[in-house]
């Protein structure tokens, strides 16, 4: 006799919305394989297309408007998104484009403005129309102290960028790596409420020079976490612990002649060298 199957969970979508990185570490690579590492489906809608490596970024060549708003409407009329991570986004109207489909959503925000290498990946017009138009409709944005700074247009400590920006009207986590630590053991993230206290968030520091993708993959196993249910405090601390993982994992590696890439990698499938 056949029984009937029990048909199997659906696994939750998640959506970056993001550019590439040809050498695999960052943009659309970072969130598709952290999506996939903590057991959602990715769909992705890609905004630039970037030649890039380790070292720097040689070239960027931004997706048309009409054809990012296409992959919009492809993924959104078809497939139930959970939740969803903005990365480079690399024009103003692409701003507006995702704050008019994706605003009021489980939206998280990485406003990708300067890679780890120095490259601009989004100039001052990209900045104004995150803080008019994306931050205000956003779940939580998630940018470093330096992205922080230039949304703002000012300096100032992590803790008051992290309260100032939150008044736009989105929760805040400006994060931050080693550097935030004279000793360098561990790192701080700041996470505010709109109208609420800013929380310091301390974990450990990983010693490590592969840290390219590091700010795509925590926001995309933020994005993860919320589309699970967790609420924001839950869903930065399973990020933040996600991403020491794989920087752990990454650690020992000698990809590339620059930074290379946080691991992507569960649980690597080893060369046994067969029956020898
Ligand atoms: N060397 C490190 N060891 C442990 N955590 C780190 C390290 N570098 C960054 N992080 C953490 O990774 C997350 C992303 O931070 P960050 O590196 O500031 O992003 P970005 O790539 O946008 O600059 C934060 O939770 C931060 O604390
Ligand atoms: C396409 C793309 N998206 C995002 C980043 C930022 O990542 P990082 O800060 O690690 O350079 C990047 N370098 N490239």
């Amino acid at each position: 006799m056949i029984r009937a199957q029990r048909r199997p969970v659906d696994p939750p979508v998640l959506l970056s919305v993001a550019g590439t990185d040809s050498g695999g570490a960052a943009g659309t690579a970072a969130d598709l394989t952290t999506f996939a590492a903590l057991g959602a489906h990715g769909a992705c809608v890609v905004t630039a297309v970037t030649a890039q490596d380790t070292t720097g970024v040689r070239d960027v060549h931004p997706v048309p408007r009409r054809s990012v708003e296409a992959q919009l409407d492809a993924v959104l009329e078809d497939l139930p998104v959970a939740a969803s991570k903005t990365g480079m986004l690399g024009h103003p109207g692409v701003v507006e484009l995702v704050a008019a489909r994706l605003g009021g959503t489980r939206l998280v925000v990485d406003p990708v403005l300067v890679a780890t290498s120095g490259a601009v990946l989004g100039d001052a017009s990209v900045a104004r129309a995150y803080v008019e138009h994306l931050l205000p409709v956003a779940a939580v944005c998630t940018p470093n102290a330096d992205e922080a700074a230039v949304l703002l247009g000012r300096e100032g400590t992590p803790r008051d960028l992290a309260a100032a920006l939150s008044d736009l009207g989105c929760a805040v986590v400006v994060t931050g790596g080693p550097g935030t630590d004279p000793a360098g053991a561990s790192c701080t993230d700041w996470l505010a409420h709109p109208g609420g206290p800013v929380r310091a968030l301390a974990h450990p520091a990983v010693d490590t020079g592969n840290d390219h993708g590091t700010g795509c993959t925590f926001s995309a196993a933020l994005a993860v976490a919320l589309g699970h249910g967790d609420d924001l405090e839950t869903a930065v601390a399973r990020a933040a612990a996600h991403t020491v993982a794989a920087l752990h994992r990454s650690s020992g590696w000698r990809l590339g002649r620059g930074r290379g890439p946080i691991a992507h990698t569960h649980d690597p499938i080893r060369t046994t060298g067969g029956d020898r």
